[in-house]
């Protein structure tokens, strides 16, 4: 197929000027230091490296040299920036962006020797794609998502792009940078780098999309004071034990927890001391419950925890263990010990065709209230 290399230019700088317009668009009215800004920042200055391919011959050689070289190390310094930005981390040092330097100088003082120029710019974006393949790959970030694997798959092809780049000059195969679209196989080594950017972006703006479903679905599910599920989640969790419970005829206990005299801590200590010992429980409660059971923050200082596959005593040996580990463990604020108790109703056994959840919360929401009017601290069933 015969390649009609102007055309070819024109559709990649379209393209390249439409992915930056449409990145500036999804982190249009988001905060300057949203990683999207990086990103967009960074396909700015890829189209100005590549606007300059089309003005070859009508600016001065070294002029275009010099900005597309600087233009390139932009484009990877920025992206770098924004792979940090995206993981919470600090901007990449002053060095990061030594090949804003080093590259004009490597194109100006080789200026007549081909090899040496292309192998020192070169080899300053290998350095840079290794420096944000670094960030993708640290062990100690947290990971998660499929985003992150289309964008160490852009970059690692990019890599391979530029090494093949290198190899032709070395080889003698092409020049460097002289007019290089005028050149077929190096037209199409373009359009692979064009290809990988617009890869990396996607995978980027898919990694960012992920990351807000997720905090969504948290935001929906978790507790933000606690950090338990929520009513919402912990009765989706009750919802599915029954029916669990139901169609494998198991045992299945509920308990219902509540703070005593929680309304006197606010009252003596205030709320942000009584949002203190919540959270206290909250942890207390959670770190003794085996992997199964589940637990949610059901009201202001309720708590509903489920224990699939338990039977009455086993439930009746739990809820004492929380109800003392609770009187046991105060609550630090500031000079204070803020000591709490909790009552606990249980409802514990095998489910019948005819229970519903709401009817196992009912049941052990009266048992806690016969546990309030009998003094507190205590367990019901
Ligand atoms: N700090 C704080 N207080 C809360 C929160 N949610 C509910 N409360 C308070 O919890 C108190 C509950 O009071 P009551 O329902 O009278 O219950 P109580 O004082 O624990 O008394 P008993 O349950 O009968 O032992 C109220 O004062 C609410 O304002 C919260 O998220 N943070």
């Amino acid at each position: 197929m015969p390649l009609d290399i102007p055309t070819l230019y024109a559709v990649m700088l379209l393209l390249a000027v439409l992915m930056a317009l449409w990145v500036c668009f999804m982190a249009w009215g988001q905060d300057s230091s949203n990683p999207l800004w990086a990103w967009a920042q960074g396909l700015g200055t890829f189209d100005v490296a590549l606007l300059m391919y089309g003005l070859t011959g009508v600016l001065p050689g070294p002029v275009i040299s010099v900005v597309n070289v600087v233009a390139g190390a932009g484009t990877f310094a920025l992206m770098l920036l924004a792979v940090r930005r995206f993981y919470g981390l600090s901007g990449p040092g002053l060095w990061v962006w030594a090949p804003l330097l080093v590259n004009p100088a490597s194109a100006l003082m080789f200026s007549e020797h081909v090899y040496l120029r292309s192998l020192s710019i070169n080899l300053m974006y290998v350095l840079q794609i290794t420096l944000i393949l670094r960030v993708l790959l640290d062990p100690k970030l947290e990971h998660s998502g499929r985003g992150r694997y289309m964008l160490l798959f852009g970059f690692c092809a990019q890599q391979l792009v530029l090494i093949v780049r290198v190899c032709m000059v070395l080889a003698g195969a092409t020049p460097a940078f002289s007019g290089a679209l005028s050149n077929g196989f190096v037209a199409l080594l373009f359009v692979a780098t064009l290809v990988t950017v617009l890869g990396n972006t996607l995978g980027f703006a898919y990694m960012i999309m992920e990351r807000s479903e997720r905090r969504n679905f948290e935001l929906a599910m978790k507790d933000m004071l606690t950090g338990l599920s929520n009513r919402r989640a912990i009765t989706d969790v009750l919802l599915t034990a029954v029916a669990r419970a139901q169609r494998q005829g198991q045992l299945l206990s509920v308990l219902m927890l509540d703070i005593d005299h929680f309304k006197k801590i606010n009252d003596s200590y205030g709320h942000q001391a009584g949002d203190k010992v919540l959270q206290g429980v909250a942890q207390i409660l959670q770190s003794r419950l085996r992997a199964q059971d589940q637990i949610g923050r059901f009201g202001g200082e309720e708590f509903l925890v489920v224990l699939p596959d338990t039977g009455i005593e086993g439930a009746l040996t739990l809820a004492e263990a929380l109800r003392a580990a609770v009187e046991s463990t105060p609550t630090q604020w500031g000079v204070h010990r803020i000591s709490a108790t909790i009552s606990i109703g249980v409802r514990g056994g095998m489910v019948t065709g005819a229970d519903t959840a709401d009817g196992l919360v009912g049941a052990a929401d009266a048992a806690m209230y016969r546990a309030k009017q009998t003094g507190r601290n205590r367990i019901e069933y």
